[in-house]
């Protein structure tokens, strides 16, 4: 079973105006990994895709995505997919066994996407331009960058798995970062990135533990109270930044005009509101 939403985008002008009940409903990621279903959200920010497969021991096969307006999802489209779940496989131009934590890059044109195993698939797209190669993707893999230290509460490490300097992609860029225990904020200090949007989605939380997920302009921020396996969309203008109960880990993934990591504009500490 295939679950398509879409959300389109919104300006800072309105995103003051929300409640959190409507914050939740334009910006908040959850309920994406059903047993036994895919569940997409069609993003009209840079046309990212969010979505989550779990096949819970079936095959779940991803082809036509309605809002793509092509046959096959990859035909004009790259894919990200992140095993959060057990050992699981995903097959397209070839067949992927997938660990918790691997990722698989799969490139324009791929063909449709096969779901199996044990694996929660977490899944990102965006258009493309040209085909690179597909790959599998392992943590060691990773470019790593440690950020952060332990009297500021924001000690990490940021995995950059589908990244230029691990490999080739149109638009995706797309990594993981791991608080180091005792740490609960990322991405502070914070910063915007009107060249790109971006997705987040927090796992390895305890059942009872919470992320305050920080969002809006610089000057005008709100946040969402997030749990396990929930996330958030980061529009251009939004920080995206967060503070645990406890530590956790993290998908970043990003989308927009170029894949270039560090052109960011960091925010003051005296610009915050
Ligand atoms: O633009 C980069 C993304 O926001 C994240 O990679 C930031 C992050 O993982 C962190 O600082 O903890
Ligand atoms: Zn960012």
């Amino acid at each position: 079973m295939l679950n398509v939403e879409t959300r389109h985008a919104i300006d800072p002008e309105t995103a003051k105006t929300f409640d959190t009940e409507k914050l939740r409903r334009h910006f908040h990621v959850g309920d994406i990994f059903r047993s036994g279903e895919i569940t997409l959200i069609y993003t009209h920010y840079d046309r990212m895709i969010v979505g989550g497969a779990v096949p819970a021991g079936k095959d779940l096969v991803l082809d036509e995505v309605k809002p793509c307006g092509t046959p096959s999802v990859l035909d004009r489209r790259e894919m990200v997919i992140v095993n959060i779940g057990d050992d699981g496989q995903v097959s397209a131009d070839a067949d992927y066994p997938m660990g918790r934590g691997d990722m698989l890059y799969l490139g324009m044109g791929a063909g449709k996407v096969t779901f199996s195993g044990g694996g929660r698939f977490y899944i990102l797209s965006a258009p493309a331009h040209q085909t690179y190669p597909s790959r599998l993707i392992k943590i060691d893999d990773a470019a790593t960058v440690d950020l952060g230290s332990q009297a500021t509460s924001n000690e990490r490490t940021i995995y950059q798995f589908v990244h230029p300097d691990v490999m080739k992609s149109c638009q995706i860029v797309v990594g993981m970062t791991k608080l180091a225990s005792g740490s609960i904020w990322n991405t502070m200090p914070a910063h915007v990135h009107d060249r790109r949007s971006e997705a987040y989605l927090y796992i390895d939380l305890p059942e009872e533990a919470r992320v305050f997920h920080m969002m809006g302009e610089p000057d005008e921020t709100r946040h969402m109270v997030l749990k396990n396996e929930e996330g958030a969309l980061s529009p251009s203008w939004s920080i995206h930044s967060g503070a645990g109960t406890g530590s956790y880990t993290f998908i970043w993934a990003m989308a927009g005009d170029n894949v270039d990591y560090k052109d960011v504009e960091m925010v003051s500490m005296e610009t915050l509101r």
